[in-house]
């Protein structure tokens, strides 16, 4: 284990369960509440996803949290120790505590590789020798041995994503916040960015904070979601559930583009004729999902429902399948009792023609 795999270690096992925790946090512009009694905390080793719209008060969030913005009242805590309040000079030390990515790299084009990975040492007051070591370390965790004296310009944007990795890594932080890190990389390169933080997670233990609009992204890696909006918490829990049976609108609509719907000529022609068949949205998380419940409706109801559109999936290598399914306006009210009996939730989106 290399040194800074062990300090990292150290410090998670000195410090409590939480690293972040924020309590009742408010913060107004004029009649703008941005963030309206947010609560909530991040536990030492876990991934942790914070998804909303536009103005949902996510950078705001993430300003109180490194203290560039001061909330109106409630209490932020860094690893137990309350940063509100606390003077610039105080709050230095806790900021450190933070390290930071974002969407456009922010590296200092003037700077070879390592000099920006051990940029944050210089600021500590590291002697050259030690924090070129540690660069070298840094450079090495994230793939990037062979780019020390390289300049910025050389690099691909996955390349450069490896740099702010390593450099927010470097004064050793207990947390890693994520500001939209992979927002402007293609798919492939977000793809093995993921792949490294979530590498990084399990072998340093390091806590990270992922702030993103790509639900593809909380899905991939994180294990806990909180949905923000208009300030306020909405929904949270463990990502394969909050995904699996969304219950906030805003939730149902940022996973719009990620969870199987309804296809829209179908969606276009349904009516509320009692006397039509039923079309049903069912959602099964966990075991129940990954074969049985299919299973368990066709020998139930042999061959009085149609399945329309839909599937299984596996989100934190949990199943997860929702389906849509018409039947019969006779056999509707059974099918439904019975799939909520075998732990699903289902919703009755409207009627159609059995022909269609
Ligand atoms: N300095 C400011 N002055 C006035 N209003 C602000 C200020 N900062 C944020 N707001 C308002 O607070 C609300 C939350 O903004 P915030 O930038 O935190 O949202 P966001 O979720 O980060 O949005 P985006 O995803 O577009 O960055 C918005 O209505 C925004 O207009």
């Amino acid at each position: 284990m290399n040194k800074h795999v062990s300090s990292v270690l150290d410090d998670a096992e000195a410090g409590g369960k939480d690293v972040i925790r924020l309590t009742d946090v408010r913060r107004r512009f004029g009649e703008t509440a941005a963030l309206d009694g947010v609560s909530l905390n991040v536990r030492r080793g876990e991934i942790l996803g914070i998804i909303g719209r536009s103005g949902a008060g996510k950078s705001t969030l993430i300003r109180c949290l490194n203290g560039l913005e001061r909330p109106d009242s409630g209490k932020i805590e860094i690893e137990g120790r309350e940063i509100t309040g606390l003077s610039e000079a105080s709050l230095q030390p806790l900021r450190r505590r933070i390290g930071m990515i974002f969407q456009h790299f922010n590296l200092l084009s003037a700077k070879t590789v390592e000099e920006n990975v051990a940029l944050p040492l210089k600021i500590e007051g590291w002697p050259k020798a030690k924090r070129l070591a540690r660069a070298a370390e840094l450079l090495e965790l994230v793939g990037l041995s062979g780019k020390a004296k390289a300049y910025p310009s050389e690099l691909s944007g996955g390349q450069k994503q490896r740099v702010g990795i390593a450099r927010a890594l470097a004064a050793n932080p207990a947390l890693l916040l994520s500001d939209e890190a992979t927002s402007a990389l293609d798919p492939e390169t977000t793809r093995s960015i993921l792949a490294l933080l979530k590498d990084i997670n399990s072998k340093l233990g390091l806590t990270i904070l992922l702030i993103t609009h790509e639900m593809e992204v909380v899905r991939n890696i994180a294990d806990r979601v909180t949905v923000l909006d208009a300030g306020r918490i909405v929904e949270e829990g463990p990502v394969w559930q909050v995904f699996s049976r969304p219950h906030a609108q805003t939730t149902k609509s940022l996973l719009s583009g990620i969870r199987p719907q309804l296809p829209t000529h179908i969606a276009e022609s349904l009516s509320d004729n009692l006397e039509e068949d039923f079309v049903l949205a069912i959602d099964i998380a966990g075991p129940a999902a990954a074969g049985p419940f299919l299973q368990c409706l066709s020998t139930e109801f042999q061959n009085g429902y149609r399945l329309i559109h839909g599937g299984v999936d596996h989100i934190c290598e949990q199943p997860v399948g929702r389906f849509f399914i018409a039947v019969g306006a006779a056999s509707a009210g059974r099918l439904v009792s019975f799939a909520e009996r075998l732990g699903a939730q289902v919703e009755v989106l409207g009627h159609v023609a059995d022909h269609a």
